[in-house]
């Protein structure tokens, strides 16, 4: 028996610094980026460590294998979520990232296998390379507009998933459920300030937090409870009544909906297509940012993507879904994003549903545990150099992909929790990094004396990050790709 921290378990709990009574080891975090203090301990105390913030077990693992070993070979155990005090006052208990382990999660994630799995998701390629034309041409528009580049990925993402859930094409402009689904997004993470958005990644639980903490955000709660009936019944409904109708496209509703008459089966797939929308637009609309961002820092890489795709494709061809396979580097391009800023640096907690043990140390149950994805991008011995941007790490000497698949990334997390919609998200990122590289030249804004304008990357925190937007100038670099372009655009 191990008398460890005030209490007594069968063997030694991961090593991890001293707490303190009550704060735990909150006092010793980066607020705003835990994930940087728990990368740091690493040096000191390894790859799988023990934290305790304000009476919460939690364990840290800074390695890939590990997070593999528990999540994926015992999922059994490591499929549950914390629970997270302010979720039903947000009217967030229908989503599915926040659902315990059990049935209605079930329920969730078979019907997001049917719709978003590899084979499905392919079926939406005619989808994604219109949208990507789409997302080109108002990057062209953006001009010198710094939110521009924002806003069109933050566009691009939301309309392919309101098409794919509600079979719904949002209007450029005052689009009643898209403005509201920006609305909700941006009260969620308002709600999480950098403050709170720091307590919860850090403390994701935030159980035990006193209300007085929460008081300043009653109103924006009530708001987002609001929101979320809305967004939950209305676009559902239109869908019905186009059912109704005969005007009904193609989406995941209106399949489902053809399929069941039962009023708990509605419920669970208006938090199915609510759930897709809120996980899937910021987070990879942020990928789709930082690719730029990466674009403008290594003029390189740019360069040898484009040469690789004036290769496959005609000069005056936009390239298509079909040339993927062709084109091994643009996926190489895709994971190092994925890596160098993953959108989710300490992913969702999973938590232990029973005791455990791994590798001589205890794991009480309950305990909360993350992957901290920000030290797995940062292994110096995985990744040489890896605060640079190199898509060659992904590459054979001759060129070819290292492993087969990018859906086991780790930015997708882990075991029966991993992200139902990362096929989804990878083809659609695919389409628009290779269309923007087709015919966006991608280079450093210039101030008014011709002096190219440095670029920090800044990110709003929170469980899920975003690139604030940065100076950058982008321009054509060709014509006949960009009239071509345009003229599918008007063919819609
Ligand atoms: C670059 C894009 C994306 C990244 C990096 C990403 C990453 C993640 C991560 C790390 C998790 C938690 C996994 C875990 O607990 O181990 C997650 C969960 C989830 N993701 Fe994604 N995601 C992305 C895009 C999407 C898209 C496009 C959709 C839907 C259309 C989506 C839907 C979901 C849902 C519903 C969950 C909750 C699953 C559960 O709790 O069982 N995600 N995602």
């Amino acid at each position: 028996l191990c008398w460890t921290r005030g209490r007594v378990y069968p063997l030694p709990l991961p090593p991890g610094p001293r707490p303190l009574p009550f704060l735990g080891n909150a006092l010793q975090l980066d607020t705003t980026r835990p994930w940087l203090t728990y990368t740091a301990w690493r040096k000191v105390y390894g790859n799988i460590i023990y934290s305790r913030l304000l009476g919460i077990d939690m364990i840290i693992l800074n390695s890939d294998t590990i997070a593999r070993e528990l999540f994926n070979k015992r999922s059994a155990i490591y499929s549950d979520r914390p629970v997270i005090h302010t979720r039903e006052r947000a009217g967030l208990a229908f989503n599915t990232g926040l659902l315990p382990y059990g049935e209605t999660l079930q329920q969730h994630r078979k019907i997001y296998h049917q719709v978003l799995k590899a084979e499905t998701s392919i079926s939406y390629n005619g989808m994604y390379t219109r949208q990507a034309n789409e997302l080109v041409a108002d990057l062209l528009s953006a001009g010198a507009d710094m939110q521009g580049p924002k806003e069109a990925c933050e566009r691009y993402m939301g309309v392919l998933t309101m098409v794919m859930t509600y079979g719904h094409i949002p209007q450029r402009e005052g689009d009643p459920v898209l403005d509201r689904a920006h609305e909700l997004v941006d009260i969620v993470s308002r709600v999480v300030t950098p403050e709170k958005a720091a307590l919860f990644s850090a403390f994701p639980f935030l159980k035990r937090l006193p209300a007085w903490f929460f008081s300043k955000d009653y109103a924006l709660m009530e708001r987002s409870r609001e929101l979320c009936q809305q967004l939950l019944d209305e676009p559902f409904n239109e869908v019905k009544a186009q059912m109704a109708e005969g005007t009904a496209s193609q989406s995941l509703v209106s399949d489902f909906l053809s399929q069941t008459h039962d009023e708990g089966d509605e419920e669970t797939l208006k938090a199915v297509a609510l759930s897709g929308y809120m996980a899937g637009t910021g987070t990879a609309a942020h990928s789709i940012h930082v690719f730029i961002m990466a674009m403008v820092l290594y003029p390189d890489v740019q360069a040898r993507a484009r040469a690789e795709i004036n290769q496959v494709v005609k000069h005056d061809k936009m390239p298509s879904m079909d040339d993927r396979a062709s084109l091994p580097y643009i996926d190489a391009i895709l994971r190092e994003v994925l890596r160098w800023y993953p959108p989710a640096p300490l992913g969702i907690a999973h938590v232990a549903s029973q005791d455990d043990v791994y590798d001589g140390y205890f794991i009480p149950k309950g305990t909360l545990l993350m992957a901290n994805q920000w030290a797995l991008s940062r292994d110096e011995d995985k990744f040489p150099d890896a605060s640079r941007f190199d898509p060659t790490r992904h590459l054979t000497a001759d060129g070819q992909l290292k492993d087969r698949v990018t859906a086991n990334h780790f930015a997708f997390g882990y075991g029966r929790r991993i992200c139902p919609g990362r096929w989804f998200a990878e083809d659609a990122m695919w389409a628009a990094m290779a269309a923007v590289l087709s015919v966006l030249h991608m280079d450093h804004a210039k101030d008014p004396n011709g002096k190219k304008i440095e670029i920090t990357p800044e990110f709003t925190p929170g469980i899920q990050v975003s690139l604030k937007p940065f100076p950058c100038s982008l321009g054509s670099v060709n014509t006949e790709r960009e009239r071509q372009l345009r003229a599918m655009m008007s063919l819609k």
